[in-house]
């Protein structure tokens, strides 16, 4: 199984509302993905501060956030939302990625970019989204995942999303077949991966088409072209909210869509408890087809 929701907001006086109602919306997912979770939040200025960058890293070490101050001559700030630290500094996003790549070689950078921060972990999703501090976080964006593994271990790095790009994640029910094939064919063209699990290579193959100019409507219909096998994506970036079913749609999927926000889940009891849900245009989405939502 696994459990997908997300909440892309259209009416900001909902925003100091996102992450309780994303909470609500993955404890309606704990038992299709009970080992483990991770949410990313966009636009929250805790995780964010307007104007700085930000990085979530597992496995930092206790001197990181002296070492990257020291190397960028900047203040930094810091969350230890265990297991996930978030960094933030006034700097570019991939310098501040680089920066803790470099200096801390054994942490893992799970997301990173202007508004996005990527909190992911192992263990029951309710107790981790309360580590988190999701219940209390405002933000224009969320996402969420609840996960069952299925082709790598129970770890934080194997937790969803795969956020590999700038400002970008991606959140997958359903397994790869042939997910070994393309990273082989990734990792020959300098692709480096984090983990063996099969979803990160859906991300970053999408990476790298973003950034070599696709949009996120081709960079998905280049995916459907090329991988095997079952799923159902949940894909965003800053400005954009993405959804796509493999051609036999064999996950589950569906969207609520009104004037105050687009909503997705892998099942509709996670979006019963949005506000107006019964005033909006509910639906299936269709198999193999793109579905992107923009600001
Ligand atoms: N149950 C699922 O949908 C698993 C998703 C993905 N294949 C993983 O193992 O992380």
């Amino acid at each position: 199984m696994c459990g997908i929701v997300g909440l892309h907001l259209r009416d900001a006086s909902l925003e100091p509302r996102l992450g309780s109602l994303l909470t609500g919306m993955l404890g309606q997912m704990v038992d299709r993905g009970p080992d483990s979770a991770g949410v990313a939040v966009y636009g929250n200025p805790v995780f964010s501060p307007a104007g700085e960058s930000s990085v979530s890293v597992l496995d930092a070490p206790s001197d990181l956030v002296t070492a990257v101050r020291d190397a960028l001559g900047v203040t930094v700030g810091a969350l230890d939302l265990a297991p996930t630290t978030v960094l933030h500094a006034p700097v570019p996003a991939t310098l501040l990625a680089d920066t803790v790549r470099t200096l801390a070689p054994t942490a893992t950078v799970i997301g990173f970019g202007d508004d996005v921060t990527v909190l992911k972990g192992t263990g029951d999703p309710r107790d981790l989204a309360e580590t988190f501090g999701l219940p209390a976080a405002s933000g224009r964006q969320g996402v969420g995942h609840t996960r069952m593994a299925t082709e790598s271990a129970v770890t934080a790095a194997g937790s969803h999303p795969f956020a590999v790009g700038p400002d970008q994640c991606l959140v997958h029910n359903g397994s790869f077949s042939n997910h070994l094939s393309i990273k082989r064919e990734l990792e020959d063209e300098g692709v480096v991966f984090d983990s063996e699990n099969d979803t990160e290579v859906g991300a970053r193959f999408v990476a790298k088409h973003l950034a070599e100019g696709a949009d996120l409507e081709k960079a998905l219909r280049l995916l459907g072209e090329r991988f095997d096998g079952f799923y159902t994506l949940l894909v965003s970036t800053s400005d954009s909210f993405a959804v796509v079913r493999d051609p036999i749609a064999c996950k589950p999927a569906i969207v609520a869509e009104c004037d105050a926000y687009v909503a997705m889940a892998s099942e509709f009891r996670a979006l019963a408890g949005l506000p107006g849900i019964t005033d909006a245009r509910i639906f299936e989405p269709e198999p193999d087809r793109v579905y992107v939502w923009r600001r």
